[in-house]
This record gives structure tokens, sequence and C-alpha cells, in this order.
């Protein structure tokens, strides 16, 4: 074993001697957790959320809503241990909604999903909630959401900053209406607002103005699991106007939630298999799903992968060979990370497009790639819109993370391939995958 000589933040990356072969359960989802969340907080009656992700963000989501007033239970259950519960292991968590309570303060960490889908739920309370969260937070766009909500009858105190730290007023109650929204920054202003609005006193009807409108997926995620709670959603998918999404006013169900894994945390285990000429299985893969994970088995295949989806889940198989890509990455934004450290390994160039937004996520991510492969001997450079990646020899190194999971990830996976590679704080997994060092490992282990 190479003897690092290291700080404790420096996490020597495991290179993989051969071809990986294991099964990696890996944890729920971030996005379904915290949608299941603020949908079961708003429904009329009690419900279940079972096998959640436990991670910084869902856990930020959880306590801000517990200040909200709230009930959150949380049991561990072997088998179907708890009265109602379906057979499955795990955790679960019981949600008793309840009318969101003011005075209160949230802490929205780095999380999207929290900073943006919870100021509309909080214009339901009577009285002040105060968001505020890392400084990064600070910088994230949220003007969306802000506008919005004021457009939609709220009162938001954000000292003119368009952005956290803010105060939502809230009044009880909120008119709700058309609204107009630029969500080409971020979908999640269309989700956040979609929502909330079965409580809003006309519902909602949002109209996206931008020239783009990234992820996708996500907002067919958030119509499909309002429509499973019970809420009577228009969608362009459903026949209605390109760009637009009604929600009608409505009470919504409690219900009894299952939550796929996480299949864009599936990425680095996938992305082990393919570049070392291996074998995955990611069990529980679901047949039909909204995540933009699932993109993974036509974007690894194209790179030189095979996937075969069946009841064992889902198993890739590296054939020896990495090829480079060229792809728009608009909808699975979320990807790119992981993407760009294989492509940095392929035998060809790649091109990623359609993510200028990414420059607005945890980190700039098209920065930070950039910087972070080519100092490791790479040749990466920032388009307008994405990377243009050319594969060259790489060396080992310090592969910094800016308080970015998915950079840490990619990280990670670079590490399979070059020797001597360390990650700066790979603890910063835990915004959405707990435990990964020990899952990598295992992996590497062939544990299953
Ligand atoms: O709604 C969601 O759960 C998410 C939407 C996407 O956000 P953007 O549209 O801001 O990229 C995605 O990148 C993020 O990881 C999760
Ligand atoms: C962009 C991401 O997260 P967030 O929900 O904080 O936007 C992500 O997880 O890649």
């Amino acid at each position: 074993m190479t003897d690092h000589s290291l700080t404790a933040d420096h996490w020597p990356a495991p290179l993989a001697s051969e071809a990986v072969e294991a099964t990696v359960t890996v944890p729920g989802s971030k996005s379904v957790t915290n949608r299941a969340l603020i949908l079961a907080a708003l429904a009329a009656d009690p419900g279940w959320i079972r096998r959640p992700l436990r991670s910084r963000d869902t856990l930020l989501m959880a306590e801000a809503l517990r200040s909200l007033g709230i009930g959150i239970e949380e049991t561990v259950s072997s088998s179907s241990a708890v009265a109602g519960a379906p057979e499955g292991r795990g955790e679960s968590w019981r949600i008793i909604p309840a009318t969101p309570q003011a005075p209160a303060t949230v802490d929205v960490g780095n999380a999207g999903t929290v900073m943006r889908f919870l100021p509309p739920l909080a214009a339901l309370a009577e009285g002040p909630v105060r968001f505020d969260g890392d400084p990064r937070s600070h910088e994230r766009p949220l003007h969306g959401v802000i506008d919005a909500l004021r457009a939609l009858g709220a009162r938001v105190d954000d000292e003119g900053r368009g952005a956290l730290p803010l105060t939502v007023h809230g009044a009880g109650s909120l008119d709700g209406g058309p609204v107009e929204v630029d969500a080409s920054a971020s979908s999640q202003f269309v989700s956040a607002l979609l929502l909330s609005a079965p409580r809003f006193n006309q519902g909602v009807e949002v109209r996206h103005t931008g020239a783009v409108l990234p992820s996708l997926p996500h907002i067919r995620m958030t119509v499909d699991m309002l429509r499973r709670a019970g809420a009577q959603v228009d969608s362009p998918e459903s026949g209605g106007e390109p760009n637009v999404w009604r929600v009608a006013p409505g009470a919504l169900l409690g219900r009894d939630l299952v939550v796929e894994p996480d299949l864009s945390n599936a990425q680095p285990f996938l992305a082990a298999a393919l570049i070392t000429g291996g074998s995955v299985t990611i069990p529980d893969w679901p047949f039909h799903t909204t995540q933009p994970g699932d993109a993974l088995r036509e974007i690894f295949s194209a790179m030189g992968g095979d996937c075969v989806l069946d009841d064992r889940g889902l198993t890739l198989t590296g054939s020896g060979r990495i090829l480079g890509i060229d792809i728009d990455l608009g909808d699975v934004g979320e990807l790119t990370p992981g993407i760009a450290a294989v492509a940095a390994l392929a035998e060809s160039e790649s091109v990623l497009r359609g993510v200028a937004h990414l420059r607005l996520h945890e980190t700039d991510r098209l920065a930070a790639l950039t910087r972070e492969i080519n100092a490791l001997g790479g040749d990466v450079t920032e388009t307008a819109d994405g990377l243009r990646i050319r594969p060259r020899p790489l060396h080992g190194g310090v592969f910094h993370t800016y308080d970015d999971h998915r950079l840490a990830t990619a990280g990670a996976v670079l590490g399979l391939a070059v020797k001597d590679l360390e990650v700066e704080n790979i603890a910063t997994t835990g915004k959405t995958i707990p435990d990964f060092p020990e899952l990598w490992h295992g992996m590497l282990a062939g544990r299953g």
C-alpha cells in the first residue's frame, strides 16, 4: 500500500487493481424523499415514507418541516413490524401533517430542494419564516420562487437581494392563480410552485417563459408525485400547452410511499464497472421511473458498457473499452460530473452540452471539473454551455471538491484508474449519499 501523508480531509481514492465485480445497494433518492416530505406535510391525513434517504439534504428538509409544526416520527422496521407497513427493510418515517406554524427559522444548508420547495409552503403559515443557509446558498438562484410568490400574493422580505437570506411573512393562506416564471436557471422553481399549489386558494398556473428549461424529468417527477397524492395536474405531457402546468386546489392524500434508490447516486458505482471492465448490479432499479438517473442505461451503454435490467436490478458490464460521447445533458444535468470523470478516461474526445446552469449548482461545476481534471494532466475546456474533454494520461494529485458531493464522487471514479489521487473532503458526499466511502470500499472488496 502507498503510504499517503495526508491531512484529515484528504481521502486516498482506492485504485482498482482488477475488474470490479459487485452488487451495491444505493440509498434512497434525494429528489423523491424531499418531494414526499413536502406532499406528506401538506396532506389531509398522516402518511408513511419508507426507505427514505437519510442524508444532509433530507434531514434539513425534515428538520425544517418539524420547525414548522409538522410531525415526523422515525422508526426502524425489520420487516412488517410497523402496523400497516408493507413487507420491507429499513427505516420508515411517519408524517403527521399540520397547518404550517410560524414563527420559524429554516436552515437550508446548500440544498436546492429545501431552499426552493419550502418558501411556498411557508407562505401558508401565519407569521414570519426566516430562511438562511451555507454561504453558497446565498449565490444560488432563487429569484424565480421569490418573484412568483409575490405575484401569487405572498409577502417576501429579501432586502432586494433576490436570494437568501429571506423571510416569508405568511398570511395563513395564499391566493395562487396564474404566474410567469423564467426557470432557465433551475427547474426547481417550477417544482417548488407546483408542490404546494393544491393548498393555494386558486391552485396555480405556472408558465415558464425562459429560452431553456433544464432538468425536465425532475418536473415530471413533481407532476407524477402530485398526481399519486391525489392532485389534479395538467402538464404539457398530458396534452396541455407547452411550458404550462396547472394544479387545481384540493386535498392531498396521505400516502404510503417506498422511496426508489437514488439512480444518480448509482452513477459512480456503474462507472466503476464501465472503466474497469467489470460488472456492477444495483438492486431495486425501478422498471419505470421519472428519475433522470435512468438515462445512465443509455449514456453508459453509448460509452462502452452493456446494461441489463431484470429482477436482480440493473447490471452494467464494462467491455474494457471506454468511448467518448457527444451529448446534450440538459435534462440530466446532475449526471455531468460523473460523466465528465468517465470521459476523461475514455479513448476518444467527449463534448457535454446543455448544462450552462451547472455554474450555479453546489459550486460552479463546469469551472471546478475543468480545473481539477486539468490539474491531473487532463485537457478539459469550458464551452458556453458545457465541457469539451480530450482524454490524456492522468497523474495523481489532490482532487478538490468545493463542498460538492458530485465532485467528490467524480474524484473517486477517477481514482480507480489514476494512481495516488486524493479526494479532498470526501465527507461532502453526505449531502446526498451517506457512507459513500464505506460503500465504495465495499464495492471494491466485492461485497454485495
Ligand atoms: O428537483 C430536483 O429534485 C432537482 C432538480 C435539478 O435541479 P436544477 O434544475 O436546478 O438543475 C437537479 O439538478 C437537482 O439535483 C435535483
Ligand atoms: C444540483 C444538485 O442539488 P440541489 O438539489 O442542491 O440543486 C445535485 O444534487 O446535483
